[in-house]
């Protein structure tokens, strides 16, 4: 397995403050930023847009950032977020009218390219498109807020995805979001996932370094 990633949501970041908040995290030793992009149509919230991502680039942000799309349509914003410094972008297969197109679309633009998977969304989206991927997230919560519980049956859909990774021989990361938290995140490490969003549990404390600390010591139990 390759090296444990954590990226912390700025879903629930200080908007008011938002480079410091995420100069702030990366300082702390997160490794990517994750970026909500929620419209309001294919989930009920409204977040942030591509200018917000290029004002992270113009404030020195040089870290990944992974943009996390929950829009529908899909396709007519992936040029701006590539133009704007995305280096990730995920999608929802079903949001797509053409998943192959929209993957190719993502690569033409120069970023790293993914789907997403509610936690009720089934896998069979995965077929034929295994050698355009370079993440694949599943979902622990249903998709819109921050805060939310993790949702158990994630580890069993974890395990499944894992072995299709590893069976596909493809360089692939399995990346997690949605009630991830340091009690938890050995266990979601253990079912497969190597890449971890976090939220409400790294933003909402005083000492983002503390929390991604226990969140390292967690994985190391792991790794080792
Ligand atoms: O995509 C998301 C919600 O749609 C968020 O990234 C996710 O819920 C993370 O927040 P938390 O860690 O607080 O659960």
């Amino acid at each position: 397995m390759r090296p444990f990633l954590i990226a912390p949501s700025i879903l629930s970041a200080d908007f008011a403050r938002l480079g410091e908040d995420v100069d702030a995290v990366l300082n702390a030793g997160a490794d990517v930023v994750h970026f909500d992009v929620m419209d309001n149509h294919y989930v009920p919230n409204l977040t942030i847009g591509p200018m917000v991502c290029q004002a992270l680039r113009n404030y020195g942000v040089t870290a990944d950032i992974d943009v996390h799309l929950m829009v529908k349509p899909v396709d007519r914003i992936i040029p701006d977020f590539a133009k704007a410094g995305a280096s990730i972008i995920t999608f929802h297969p079903e949001a797509s009218e053409h998943i192959d197109r929209t993957l190719q679309l993502i690569k033409e633009s120069g970023c790293k390219a993914g789907l997403v998977f509610n936690p009720a969304t089934p896998l069979h989206y995965l077929d034929h498109v295994m050698d355009k991927l370079d993440v694949i997230l599943l979902m622990s919560v249903n998709p819109g807020f921050g805060g939310q519980s993790f949702i158990p049956s994630t580890l069993d859909k974890l395990r499944q995805v894992r072995k299709l990774i590893d069976d596909s021989g493809y360089d692939i990361r399995l990346q997690v979001d949605g009630g991830v938290k340091v009690d938890n995140i050995a266990e979601i490490a253990a079912a497969g996932a190597d890449m971890f969003v976090a939220g409400s549990a790294i933003f909402n404390t005083p000492d983002y370094k503390a929390v991604i600390d226990e969140m390292r010591a967690e994985l190391a139990s792991i790794e080792a």
